[in-house]
């Protein structure tokens, strides 16, 4: 058995626009929904959402059937076992929150490579090496992994070239929910001032030879900053597409 082929960072790498939905809804039945609609990638959110390893891994094996639509999984934390859990449960590809500095982007690699690049825990017989059945797996696992670093601080602006440079660091991602909040437009990510700041950083991650990603659900703001240089750029959630849709039809019939 070969080793599975991440299609996103190589898409990314390439520097082909990836398209993406945000999935929230922590079930393997929806995921199998989203995963046939056509997007480039789905988010299965472990942080914001009520997911953990399990409702996780349900949700890869749902998206297995769709191959143009790759999974990437937002973990709780930037931490070394939540990483080394995910990763022999067979995760590909990582969005870690809240990097502020380049030594959190050092350790976020770190965990997902084997010693002597990293710390890895060693696992003979995981998911994540198809039980076994994968030649090679241990020495080639870290070509087909991919680490988006998610920054969404002041702090982490301030170090976005720095973050940028980290060796392994395939794309770095900004989170304007928590981004605005840090910087005073709470619950306001499409404030005039913000935009022009997720702007300028998507062209300073470009700039810095990276690959910029985002999350917006607002079509205007996510087709400028895929002309600002984003590379993957997530365009809804399911959440909201399903409260949003269910309201509108109840209102059809009730008013
Ligand atoms: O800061 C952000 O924005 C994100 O990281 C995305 C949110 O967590 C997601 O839940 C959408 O609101």
């Amino acid at each position: 058995m070969d080793l599975p082929i991440n299609h996103f960072k190589r898409a990314i790498m390439a520097g082909e626009q990836q398209i993406g939905l945000w999935s929230s809804l922590a079930s393997n039945i929806t995921t199998e929904v989203l995963a046939g609609a056509g997007f480039d990638w789905l988010l299965i959110d472990a942080e914001h959402a009520p997911n953990d390893l399990r409702t996780v891994l349900g949700q890869l094996q749902a998206v297995m059937e769709y191959p143009k639509t790759q999974a990437i999984v937002r973990i709780p934390s930037n931490d070394k076992i939540e990483i080394k859990r995910y990763l022999d449960a067979g995760v590909l590809s990582f969005l870690v929150p809240m990097v502020e500095t380049a030594d959190e982007a050092r350790q976020a690699v770190a965990a997902t490579r084997f010693p002597p690049d990293g710390i890895r825990g060693f696992a003979g017989v995981s998911r994540s090496s198809r039980f076994g059945r994968i030649k090679n797996y241990h020495s080639r696992a870290h070509e087909e992994i991919c680490i988006l670093v998610q920054v969404e601080s002041e702090l982490g602006i301030q170090n976005l070239e720095d973050i940028a440079a980290v060796p392994g660091v395939d794309g770095v991602f900004i989170g304007p929910g928590d981004l605005s909040a840090a910087l005073g437009h709470l619950g306001d990510q499409g404030h005039p001032d913000m935009v022009a700041l997720i702007e300028k950083s998507i062209h300073r991650i470009v700039a810095a030879g990276n690959r910029p990603g985002i999350l917006t659900g607002d079509e205007s703001l996510a087709r400028r900053y895929m002309a600002a240089g984003c590379i993957y750029t997530a365009v809804g959630l399911d959440t909201g597409i399903l409260a949003r849709g269910a309201e509108a039809l109840a209102r059809k019939f009730k008013g």
